[in-house]
Parts: structure tokens; C-alpha cells; sequence
């Protein structure tokens, strides 16, 4: 049995499953060199680095199981995975916190300007006069996507005394002081807009040039969600003409953002961003690392 770790797991939970007494290794192979090695290896760990295509899935003769230490499956090929009857396992919930803490941070530091403050500080310029913000309290902030992370975002936000709305096309109701909405609601009354639903072919640019058009003027947008639930063309421009103050993202629809597109959003004064770490603190990591480890050694006892 072996179980190959393909990104970097928490070292505690790397030492737990070396001393399971299966054969573990861990490297990151590049695709070419996964497809290479996967009939050799039964368990694949992976976090949202390694896309776990067709083709890789096809070529793991003898693989059984897909672990993925994180929430999002958008990476997996999770249907061609259910034809070759490779079981598929994740962690949701156990990066949440992080992912809901980092939204937040990217939310105050659009309102008030704490990444461009930093810089030009750091260039030696006092821009003072023109960092004026805004606050959150009072505000409304529309999340779309109430599961375990965008309720974890709305606790915290009705601290600051915020107006929540929530879409989810699965919840109805809440015992949170938050009120359920459609998804032109929260475009409509939205101050701050913050998406934490999985990508899939329902939200893919679920956030698109009409989303824009709904919104207030001076909405402030943050993606620690996926990438490709928004249109970045359409929020380049949205940006651009002032639509949208600022944006705060952690994740594109091209990781890393290196391509046209994705550079001249970078280069926008009112975006701020981060290169995926939503889940990327101590706490987080150890939780799905121990989770994720738990779930294996179950699984694998049962082959
Ligand atoms: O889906 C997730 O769990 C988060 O986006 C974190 O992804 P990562 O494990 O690759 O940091």
C-alpha cells in the first residue's frame, strides 16, 4: 500500500501517517511526472495544487483513494473518480475559520486602504490625505454561499454591528440575525459583497458584467471562495470605472495570476491581494492534517 502526499501536508500529521506502516512518500510531482508514477501509488493526497485531471485518474491503476486536505473539490475530477470507483475524501469545515478571518482582514483593508498605506509608506510617501475609508459598522454585507464559512464570516460581522443578508440556494432560514435573500438582493443592497461557495458549473462567473450592473456604486468585492466564481474581465472593468471601490482576493481563476488579465487586475491600486493562503495559518493546517490522516487510515482499513 502506498500513499504518496503530493503537497505539503502539517508535519505532525506527515509523522502520523509515516508511522502507519504503509509506504508513504511525498514530493510534488508535476503532472507529467504524476501520470508517470500513479500506478504505483494506491492513496493520492493532495491540496488545491495538484489538479487531479481525467487523464491522472485514468492512469492510477491501482489507485483507491483521493485525498483531499482542504474543502474544495474543484481540482478533482470527482465524477470520473465515482466511474473508476476511487473513493474521494476532503476536510470541509476544518480550514473554515481561517478562510472566514482572512475575508474579513481583506474586507477592512479595502475599506480602509491598509495595503496601499503600506506601500507607499514603504516608498516613503505619507499619502494620508488620500487614504480616506469607510466603515463597516452599520454597513450591509451580502455573503453568497451560508455554509460552514459564510456563517462563520456572518458571526463576525454582526459584531461589527453590520447589516448581514445571506444567499444560498440550500438554506431557507437561519437562527442567525441574518436575513435570508436572493441572489439580486445581495447585489442590490450590498455595501460589501463576500463569496464563499464551492466552484462549480452553477457559480462559475456567477459574479458576471450583469452581477456588476445590479450592484450599488462603490461596492466593496471579496473573493476568498475560487477564482472562477467571478468574472475577472468583468471586474477589472467594474473596478476600472469606479462601479466597485475595491476588491480584496485571495484566489483566481489562474493560479498563480500570471497572464495578461490577471496582471493588470494585480496592478490596480484598490485591489488587494493574497496568493491563496484562506487556509493557510498554524491552527488550519493542523486540523485538516489530523483530519485528513484520521479519514485515510479509515478508509484504507477497509480495502
Ligand atoms: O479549498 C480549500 O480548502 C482552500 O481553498 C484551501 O486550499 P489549500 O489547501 O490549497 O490551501
Amino acid at each position: 500500500m502506498r500513499i504518496h502526499v503530493n503537497d505539503p501536508l502539517d508535519k505532525s500529521a506527515m509523522e502520523r501517517l509515516k508511522n502507519s506502516g504503509y509506504n508513504v512518500t511525498s514530493e510534488h510531482l508535476e503532472k507529467e511526472e504524476l501520470i508517470k508514477e500513479i500506478p504505483n501509488i494506491d492513496v493520492l493526497v493532495v491540496r488545491s495544487a495538484t489538479k487531479v485531471t481525467a487523464d491522472i485518474i485514468e492512469a492510477g491503476k491501482n489507485l483507491k483513494i483521493i485525498a483531499r486536505a482542504g474543502t474544495g473539490l474543484d481540482n478533482v475530477d470527482v465524477e470520473k473518480a465515482k466511474e473508476k470507483g476511487i473513493k474521494v475524501i476532503n476536510t470541509p469545515g476544518a480550514n473554515g475559520i481561517s478562510v472566514a478571518e482572512l475575508a474579513i482582514g481583506l474586507m477592512i483593508s479595502c475599506a480602509r486602504h491598509i495595503a496601499k498605506g503600506t506601500i507607499d509608506l514603504k516608498n516613503g510617501e505619507w499619502t494620508k490625505k488620500q487614504l480616506k475609508g469607510h466603515e463597516l459598522y452599520k454597513r450591509t454585507v451580502g455573503i453568497i454561499g451560508f455554509g460552514n464559512i459564510g456563517r462563520e464570516v456572518a458571526k463576525r460581522l454582526l459584531a461589527f454591528d453590520m447589516r448581514v443578508l445571506a444567499y444560498d440556494p440550500f438554506v431557507k432560514e437561519t437562527d442567525m440575525n441574518v436575513e435570508i435573500v436572493d441572489l439580486d438582493t445581495i447585489f442590490k443592497e450590498s455595501d460589501f459583497i463576500t463569496i464563499h461557495v464551492p466552484l462549480t458549473n452553477e457559480t462559475k462567473h456567477l459574479v458576471s458584467k450583469d452581477a456588476f450592473e445590479k450592484m450599488k456604486d462603490g461596492v466593496i468585492l471579496i473573493n476568498a471562495a475560487r477564482g472562477g466564481v467571478v468574472d475577472e474581465e468583468a471586474l477589472y472593468n467594474a473596478l476600472i470605472s469606479g462601479k466597485v471601490y475595491a476588491a480584496g482576493l485571495d484566489v483566481f481563476e489562474v493560479e498563480p495570476p500570471t497572464d495578461e488579465l490577471r496582471k493588470k487586475l494585480l496592478e490596480l491600486p484598490n485591489v488587494v491581494a493574497t496568493p491563496h493562503i484562506g487556509a493557510s495559518t498554524v491552527e488550519a493546517q493542523l486540523r485538516v492534517g489530523q483530519i485528513i490522516v484520521d479519514k485515510i487510515l479509515e478508509e484504507v482499513k477497509k480495502l
